[in-house]
């Protein structure tokens, strides 16, 4: 008698770009039946025939359990999780024609995007929540040090798994893993998603300098103060301080700073050589999320009282009011007076990110007696 064989378990994700391919076949490869959604039917005929996506992840070959469509209605059928990795700008109308067709499931939606929504500044969990009604145990998003072609190569590396609901993480996290991609879970949505939104930002800072031909110091100070700045912000925003250390935050600033298949360090390299914003959007044949995040992020940071200095920097770049050679001197402040090196957690300063984040969890116990959120 032949054996009978459990069907593997269906997902589905939506965008065949480079990082969507990718995270189809880490799913594929850690035993997931991996349907990819992609806009052009071509693309879908490359992948179903050819095992190929030959424009995003040249030389790669896909497995055999990855098929795609461009219908929409078929990719999410039966997908007993759903995974988005769209350009953030473009996420809310993409999201309009899917709310129908998941009407009847409770399957979790994760984010792989790393961007925020520029009209409205709002994460990109926020923006599926509020399109797709749903509860936001039932969001999950994805994010550390995970640059899409040396992970197709099945290079070792490692990422966080987070939603406000533990049950989903874990779901989550145990369908996406394999050999070669360690999933660790947490609860903290906002320091896991901004972590993945800032480092963008600090990593176009980098790219500036090296396009200007400054060395390892420049970019060591950037990389130093650009964690204490997103710390900061992130914190202010109610994250936790400690996930802004792990890999959606040390561990993808790293990641993208120092590598040159980074697209948000590419953008600043051509910055800092020169080139205008409208001349590096033009080159840019791929997702640079980080261009569009600075001016919501800057308009966040100031709202809620953060200096970011080297943000402003790069949005002062981007604008074309800033020579990206003088990027590196008003790193930390425009201010004469000699400042303490205050780091993460307040020390020579006493203003640090968790003494608010303490300060702000006592106010809203005194003022409502409620518990304070962890998210
Ligand atoms: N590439 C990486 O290494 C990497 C790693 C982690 C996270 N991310 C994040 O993943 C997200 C997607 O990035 P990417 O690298 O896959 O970008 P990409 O530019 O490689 O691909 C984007 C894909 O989205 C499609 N697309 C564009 N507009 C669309 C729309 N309106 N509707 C449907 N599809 C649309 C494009 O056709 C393309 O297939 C970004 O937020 C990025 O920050 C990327
Ligand atoms: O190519 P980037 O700059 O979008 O970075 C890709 C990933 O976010 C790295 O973790």
């Amino acid at each position: 008698m032949t054996p009978r064989h459990e069907p593997l378990p269906r997902v589905v994700v939506l965008g065949a770009g480079s990082w969507g391919t990718t995270f189809g076949k880490i799913l594929a490869d850690g035993g997931a039946d991996v349907v990819m959604w992609a806009r052009r039917p071509e693309l879908a005929h490359e992948i179903n025939e050819a095992k190929r996506n030959s424009k995003y992840l040249p030389g790669i070959n896909l497995p055999r359990t990855m098929t795609a469509t461009s219908s929409l209605k078929e990719a999410l059928d039966g997908a007993e999780q759903i995974y988005l990795s769209i350009p953030s700008q473009q996420v809310r109308t993409s999201l309009k024609p899917l709310r129908p067709l998941i009407a009847s499931s409770d399957a979790p939606i994760v984010s792989l995007m790393k961007g925020v929504e520029r009209r409205t500044g709002l994460r990109m969990s926020q923006v599926i929540e509020q399109e797709l009604r749903c509860d936001p145990g039932r969001v999950a998003v994805a994010s550390g040090p995970n640059l899409a072609l040396e992970i197709a190569r099945e290079q070792p590396t490692a990422a966080v798994i987070s939603s406000v609901s533990q049950e989903t993480a874990d779901a989550v996290a145990r369908r996406a893993r394999n050999t070669y991609f360690r999933t660790f879970v947490n609860t903290d949505v906002i320091g896991t998603e901004f972590g993945g939104v800032l480092k963008n930002l600090i990593a176009v800072a980098i790219g500036i300098v090296d396009g200007v031909g400054y060395g390892e110091n420049t970019k060591a100070s950037i990389v130093t103060r650009g964690l204490v700045e997103m710390t900061d912000f992130a914190v202010a925003q109610g994250a936790h301080p400690e996930t802004l250390q792990g890999l959606a935050g040390l561990g993808d600033l790293i990641a993208t700073c120092q590598s040159p298949l980074s697209r948000n360090n590419t953008a600043g390299r051509l910055l800092g050589q020169g080139y205008s914003f409208q001349d590096v959007v033009k080159r840019m044949e791929q997702t640079a999320e980080g261009l569009a995040s600075v001016a919501p992020i800057l308009q966040l940071a100031r709202a809620a009282g953060v200096h970011m200095p080297i943000v402003e920097q790069v949005k002062m770049v981007l604008d074309g009011t800033m020579n990206p050679r003088d990027i590196a001197p008003h790193l930390t402040t425009d201010d004469d007076t000699p400042q303490g090196e205050r780091t993460q957690n307040g020390q020579a300063g006493g203003g640090g990110a968790l003494w608010r984040s303490l300060q702000r969890t006592l106010d809203q116990l005194r003022n409502s007696g409620r518990r304070a959120p962890r998210d």
